[in-house]
């Protein structure tokens, strides 16, 4: 079973509309110079809301093959929900992936597995890819309860998800304690935890099922440190934050097998 590897870049909240153009073009221009096979790998950004609607733009525009996705959804579709996207206005923008229960999510707006399960559900309705994130905190690694607690995180995020919609999601093991640190979780701790990932999904649905979900590791990856991660049987890309800032060094993490 071939899975397409996927290097994803999370903005977070930093670059607006104008500078969010200024880095696609760039990192589109890079990754053309470098005769950058889209085929094999696919690229995708993913900005705040406001800068979207100019992203898909210029990608549009250019027939850029970078993708681009929300970094959350609303669990509802429309109404008095003040704040929140709709997957219907991200659906509308062309988006192909959304972020769901990204650590910052669970951390500063108190996002339960239930509510994660609710914004993955969402995105199906909405014919949105979720790229839900897990990962366990350095107080629970260090108490060597890392595969128990994220698989519990997972369970509860997927609770009622079909066969069929399983077979699309990625999976994004984010470590906590790695995240904006400059501590990158061996190459054999994100093997470790996308393979117990993978056997959980085998045992919740098939191994078909499993073998065709996507599991990334993020967590202070680099250009240096994206090799010897993607090299990793279960690891299928990475989620990277601070360092798709750069142009030039996520182009060169997307060209980890240059
Ligand atoms: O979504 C991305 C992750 O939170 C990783 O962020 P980072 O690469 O800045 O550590």
């Amino acid at each position: 079973m071939s899975r397409k590897p996927l290097i994803a870049g999370n903005w977070k909240m930093n670059l607006n509309h104008i500078e969010a153009v200024t880095l696609v073009q760039k990192l589109a221009w890079t990754l053309d110079d470098a005769n950058f096979d889209f085929d094999k790998t696919e690229v995708a950004v993913f900005p705040p809301f406001t800068d979207i609607r100019s992203v898909q733009s210029l990608i549009e525009g250019d027939k850029f093959r970078i993708e681009y996705g929300g970094q959350d959804i609303s669990a509802h579709d429309s109404g008095a929900y003040t704040g929140e996207i709709s997957g219907s206005f991200l659906a509308k923008l062309n988006a192909a992936y959304v972020l769901v229960g990204h650590s910052e999510r669970r951390t500063y707006h108190g996002e339960t597995d239930e509510v994660c399960a609710a914004k993955v559900q969402a995105a199906y309705r909405h014919e949105i890819t979720p790229v839900l994130c897990v990962g366990e905190g350095l107080d629970i690694r260090e108490a060597g309860n890392h595969v128990t607690y994220t698989l519990e995180q997972l369970r509860g995020s997927i609770s009622g998800l079909t066969a069929e919609q399983a077979k699309s999601l990625v999976i994004a093991y984010e470590p906590v304690w790695a995240i904006g640190t400059g501590k990158v979780a061996t190459a054999e701790d994100a093997q470790e935890m996308a393979a117990a990932i993978r056997a959980e999904l085998t045992k919740l649905y098939s191994a078909d099922v499993a073998n065709q979900v996507r599991v990334l590791y993020g967590g202070s990856v680099k250009s240096s440190s994206a090799p010897s991660i993607m090299e990793q049987a279960d690891v299928d890309g990475v989620l990277v934050g601070g360092a798709s800032l750069q142009a030039d060094e996520f182009a060169a993490i997307a060209r980890f097998d240059a």
